[in-house]
């Protein structure tokens, strides 16, 4: 019986489980050729796979905890409606469930919880990503000229990079109380890796405030200064940003769950996005697992973001994150009054 297990963590185990679900989703939407993007905005586009993981995860955690307040990225009424029964998912995660609950957790009910949905994170990344899977080269050409937001450079880019960038693709549900993100899962439908001779796609990472993080080997910061940033969404402020840290490399990559998962696996130890653009959505569960680790995300001022039901979308401050609190100090330090500013006014 589930039912002596706190809120808090058999949420997380059902948001682990329905993630995979969701992954599986991302996957076959791919595989099936259409992708049928949407663009919402400017830079800020939409495909099937972002509206059906939506609708599978809102559709599972709110069947199963009603009283949730559940914002998802897709939300609105194109996204509403029956859905298909294999998409309900009601199983829950066992090794998340068997976790100790912080004490201060224990007695948390559903109206104090709001759950942040990303469902397809690195969408640009995503749909990049299809061009690279059409092995003739002429299909591939002819999908390029309809695709909506890709330069000849990129294009030149994409082709060097054998399958793209579908790893930079995460699905993303963090779960915050009093407005701080505490619990987060980053599903990653794309990593490739073989267990006892057998091909895996796809795993799931978590973090639970006090009581650690799973589903990945964590790994030491690198030894010299690695900082990771955005590959789609650069702007002068954002290189200004970069140009401070004085680091020995900086990694371009998709998503904001990704270039947290690089954090954690100590492929990089700072991420630094000096812009607005990303949501509430992109952070809530990357810093849920990247705290439970022992790091620290906050705006590039330094602040902390809220996490309540009310609160904008828009996390216009930009990101700063570390592996620690040392380092997260350490590039805090670094970013100029001047530039701080210039983003505050945005
Ligand atoms: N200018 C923007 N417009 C729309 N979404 C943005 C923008 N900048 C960042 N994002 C969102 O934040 C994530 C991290 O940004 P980046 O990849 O540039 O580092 C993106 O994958 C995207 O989420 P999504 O792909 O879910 O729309
Ligand atoms: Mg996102």
């Amino acid at each position: 019986m589930t039912s002596n297990i706190p809120l808090i963590v058999r949420l997380l185990a059902s948001s682990v489980s329905v993630a995979n679900r969701a992954g599986k989703i991302v996957r076959d939407v791919m595989s099936k050729g259409e992708l049928g993007i949407v663009e919402k905005g400017k830079d800020d586009y939409q495909t099937e796979a972002d509206r059906s993981a939506q609708r599978c995860i809102v559709a599972s955690l709110a069947a199963q905890y009603p009283k949730v307040n559940i914002i998802g990225e897709e939300d609105g009424p194109d996204n509403e409606g029956d859905i298909a029964s294999d998409w309900l998912i009601s199983e829950a995660d066992k090794e998340v469930l068997s976790l100790e609950c912080p004490a201060g957790l224990r007695s948390v009910k559903e109206e104090e919880i709001v759950v942040w949905v990303d469902p397809l994170d690195g969408t640009s990344e995503y749909t990049q990503g299809a061009l690279m899977l059409k092995r003739d080269p002429w299909e591939r050409w002819k999908m390029y000229l309809t695709h909506p937001f890709i330069s000849i450079k990129w294009y030149l880019s994409l082709l060097q990079s054998n399958y793209g960038f579908l790893e930079h693709v995460t699905v993303l549900i963090g779960i915050s109380v009093n407005e701080k993100p505490v619990a987060g899962v980053i599903h990653q439908p794309y990593y490739k890796t073989i267990l006892g001779g057998e091909k895996i796609i796809g795993r799931t990472i978590w973090g639970l405030q006090e009581a650690g993080v799973g589903g990945f080997t964590p790994a030491p910061p690198p030894d010299s200064l690695i900082i990771t940033t955005t590959r789609s969404h650069s702007n002068p402020l954002v290189e200004k940003a970069l140009q401070v840290m004085n680091a020995a490399q900086v990694l371009r990559v998709g998503g904001a769950g990704y270039k947290v998962l690089q954090l954690l696996e100590g492929k990089a130890s700072i991420y630094v996005f000096a812009s607005s653009g990303c949501k509430k959505w992109d952070t809530c569960a990357p810093e849920a697992v990247l705290s439970a680790a022992g790091g620290k995300l906050t705006d590039i001022l330094g602040e902390f973001y809220k996490y309540g039901g009310t609160e904008s979308r828009p996390n216009k401050t930009g990101v700063l994150a570390a592996v620690s609190k040392d380092l997260h100090s350490y590039a805090l330090n670094r970013i100029p009054q001047e530039l701080k500013e210039a983003l505050s006014k945005k």
